[in-house]
C-alpha cells in the first residue's frame, strides 16, 4: 500500500475559499493521514509570504510530506515557499504539470491560484496530484539532486 501523506494546507486571505475547500477535502481522503492548517483563519490577514514560508518550513523540517498552498494566483505561495531550503515548490493548474511536478520534480509544494484556475478543477488536480509519488531511482532523480547540491553549496557557503 501506498504510504499516506501529511500535507500541510495554508493561503492568504485571496485563498481562502479555496484552501477551506481543499482542506476538506484532503481530511476526508484516505491517501491523507494528517492535515495542518498554517492559516489564514476566516478572519485573517497574514501576507502570502509568511503563510508559505511556515508551510515549507514544516517540510524542511521534516514534519509534513507535502504543501499545498493557495493565493490570488499561486505565484507568491510558490516564490515564497522556495526560498526555503530543501523545498521545491511550483504552481500548477493543468493534470500533466501536477503529474510531472511529482515524478519529474519531486515538488513537494504545490500551488494554486484562486483568481485563476475553477474550484472544481483544483479539486481534481489535488486528488490527482494524492496518487503521484516520486520515484527515487528514476533518470528524474538525478536532475532533482543537482537541485539540492546547489542549496546544500548555499548553506555551506553561508550564502542564502
Ligand atoms: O502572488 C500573490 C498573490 O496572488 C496574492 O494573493 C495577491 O497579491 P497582491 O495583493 O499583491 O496582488
Amino acid at each position: 500500500m501506498t504510504a499516506q501523506l501529511r500535507i500541510v494546507v495554508g493561503s492568504d486571505d485571496a485563498g481562502f475559499e479555496y484552501k477551506e475547500a481543499l482542506k476538506r477535502d484532503l481530511e476526508a481522503s484516505g491517501a491523507v493521514v494528517s492535515v495542518v492548517d498554517v492559516g489564514v483563519d476566516p478572519d485573517g490577514h497574514t501576507p502570502y509570504p509568511a503563510v508559505a514560508v511556515s508551510a515549507a518550513e514544516m517540510i524542511a523540517r521534516g514534519e509534513a510530506d507535502r504543501a499545498l498552498l493557495v493565493c490570488g494566483t499561486g505565484l507568491g505561495v510558490a516564490i515564497a515557499a522556495n526560498k526555503v531550503t530543501g523545498v521545491r515548490a511550483v504552481t500548477a493548474h493543468d493534470s500533466f504539470s501536477v503529474e510531472r511536478a511529482v515524478l519529474s520534480n519531486n515538488a513537494q509544494v504545490l500551488c494554486f491560484g484562486q483568481r485563476v484556475v475553477g474550484l472544481e478543477l483544483a479539486r481534481r488536480l489535488a486528488r490527482e496530484w494524492l496518487e503521484y509519488r516520486f520515484d527515487e531511482g528514476s533518470a528524474s532523480a538525478q536532475k532533482v539532486a543537482l537541485i539540492t547540491e546547489y542549496d546544500e553549496g548555499r548553506e555551506t557557503a553561508g550564502t542564502r
